[in-house]
């Protein structure tokens, strides 16, 4: 009898010209991983702003294309604080694997944020499967996060 055949989760990814390499790099981890990508944009020729960048994550997120997606910039903060403005995106912005534990254990988050400049790929990467394969811990948790929205 033939494997049943699964459809892979779409993981969005979005970034501005500062993180535009390291979404390259994670969009191949995330196929490797079994998921499937959906690249938002940017490329690195093409500067952009991280706000408007944010923005399209936070409407994929809202109109259901995806259930989860991670951002990139040079720091991973501008484009966590614009994705964060929008009541639906809970984006963490990680620079370790302990972080990208608890932001999913405790806070459910949705969003992943990177910074290109300040991370390496490898610890990019660790990064991202550990917040792909970690689910919320729910609990004493579910009422703060419910205080987020
Ligand atoms: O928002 C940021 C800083 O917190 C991001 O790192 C941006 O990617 C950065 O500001 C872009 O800088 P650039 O000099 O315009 O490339």
């Amino acid at each position: 009898m033939p494997a049943a055949l699964t459809t892979p989760e779409v993981i969005a990814l979005a970034s501005d010209h500062a993180g535009a390499n390291l979404k390259s790099i994670l969009a191949g981890e995330l196929e490797r991983l079994g998921f499937q990508a959906l690249d938002l944009g940017t490329d690195a020729s093409k500067p952009a702003d991280y706000p408007d960048m944010a923005e399209r994550l936070a409407d994929a997120l809202a109109d259901g294309r995806v259930q989860r997606g991670v951002l990139v910039c040079g720091t991973g903060i501008g484009i966590s604080i614009a994705a964060n403005r929008h009541r639906h995106v809970r984006a963490a912005l990680c620079h370790d694997v302990t972080s990208a534990r608890l932001c999913r254990e405790h806070n459910d988050a949705n969003v992943l944020a990177l910074g290109e400049r300040l991370i390496g790929a490898e610890v990019a990467k660790e990064c991202l499967a550990t917040f792909l394969s970690t689910g919320f811990a729910g609990g004493r948790h579910v009422p703060r996060v419910a205080k987020l929205g």
